[in-house]
């Protein structure tokens, strides 16, 4: 287990994790399979440790972004299928094959290169991507299609694993652009000569809410973080998610002010009256975004306003009294009655919950706990 040497930290429940994905498994049609997307080390909650906690609990495939960061799952021992979501150079298929590593074509020009740099035997597995509306990566017309699959055929080591397309809208209360992808699918799946092994398109949102039309995979995201896909979706969810990342600190300085004494950089903030402060060793190199001024965080199970301009590596809260330097602060989180959620924190950003534990750098380490003990510690500081 990795040591850190600053109070404050990240903590992975992987039991929520585990539930959250044990619960899709039970929701699901039979034979459905699950594929855990845990691309941005896995919005931050630890890569290797969500796939073999999602694996344990009913997951058999794994999603992520770039190449790298399926090399760093085998590099750490997870041997599962794994799909790189995103583009990636067609210079790589070597790579890929050497590792098991499935990729996603879309462009016919990129296999025509792969296929003339690619001289291995080793078979290199493809999910061929259809935009049926996402308007991001994705072949769109049937030519393009059926170059793809004609190529693919005639190039031995390369096998048509898988077909997909991403929907822009499944956590919309409002289904019309959805079904109109659904519907463009459907048509677009026709233009191959037959279905490859796996046809999937639903994100955690079309999983939770059309698993009906969900074909053999899902792609598990945000809601095995135990994160609504939307705010307007969340009353329409099949059954209670649990949340797996909270975030911690400690009071390193506590003083008192008088009227009129100023916090933080630009003096913005000035005591009104006699005030404690406190100040905790988190900021925003760690993620801890400057735009949380005026926020909160919990401390002695009380809300403490954030005060002054947040610092690159400290920010300032209003105790609401003396405290013992040492005192442990939630800025994400529960203590006692009061709960921080990252959809507050979200809330306060003008953004989505996604973009939250994304977010929270490197520079905080990931306490993780199964079966409510520390099963690892990974500080990245330092790594490189
Ligand atoms: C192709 C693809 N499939 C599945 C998922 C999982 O979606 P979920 O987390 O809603 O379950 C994503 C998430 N991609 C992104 C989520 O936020 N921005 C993205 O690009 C994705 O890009």
């Amino acid at each position: 287990m990795d040591e850190f040497h600053r109070d404050t930290w990240v903590e992975i429940d992987l039991d929520a994790i585990y539930d959250n994905v044990a619960n899709l498994r039970r929701f699901l049609p039979e034979g459905t399979q699950i594929m855990a997307v845990v691309k941005a080390n896995a919005y931050g909650h630890g890569d290797a440790q969500v796939a073999a906690t999602a694996l344990e609990a009913g997951a058999s495939r794994l999603a992520v972004a770039f190449l790298d960061e399926a090399l760093a799952l085998r590099k750490k021992g997870i041997d599962a299928p794994i799909l790189v979501l995103g583009a990636s150079r067609p210079e790589d298929v070597a790579l890929a094959a050497e590792h098991r590593i499935a990729l996603t074509v879309f462009r016919s020009d990129w296999l025509e290169e792969a296929s003339s740099l690619y001289n291995g035997s080793t078979p290199i597995h493809f999910h061929l991507k259809m935009d049926t509306g996402m308007g991001r990566l994705g072949v769109k017309d049937e030519e393009e299609t059926k170059r793809i699959a004609a190529l693919i055929d005639r190039h031995p080591p390369f096998v048509l694993e898988g077909v997909y397309t991403h929907f822009a809208t499944a956590d919309d209360v409002n289904t019309e652009y959805f079904s109109y992808q659904y519907a463009r699918f459907l048509h677009m799946l026709d233009w191959l000569p037959s279905r490859p092994p796996l046809v999937h398109c639903a994100n955690s949102a079309a999983a939770l809410r059309f698993s009906d039309r969900a074909f053999n995979m899902v792609r598990f995201g945000i809601s095995m973080y135990g994160l609504a896909p939307s705010p307007d979706i969340k009353p329409l969810l099949p059954y209670e998610l649990k949340e797996a990342f909270s975030l911690h600190s400690r009071l390193v300085h506590v003083k008192k002010l008088q009227p009129g004494e100023k916090v933080s950089y630009g003096a913005t903030y000035t005591a009104q009256t006699e005030e404690w402060i406190g100040t905790i060793p988190i900021g925003y190199a760690d993620g801890w975004l400057r735009r949380l001024q005026h926020f909160h965080v919990l401390v002695g199970g009380q809300r403490a306003p954030i005060v002054g301009r947040i610092c690159m590596d400290q920010c300032m809260i209003r105790l609401p009294g003396p405290l013992p330097v040492g005192t442990k602060v939630t800025l994400i989180g529960r203590q006692g009655d009061e709960v921080i959620s990252i959809d507050d924190v979200a809330r306060h950003l003008g953004t989505i919950n996604y973009e939250v534990p994304c977010t929270i750098s490197y520079r905080v380490p990931r306490i993780f706990f199964r079966n409510k003990r520390i099963m690892g510690v990974r500080n990245a500081v330092g790594r490189g």
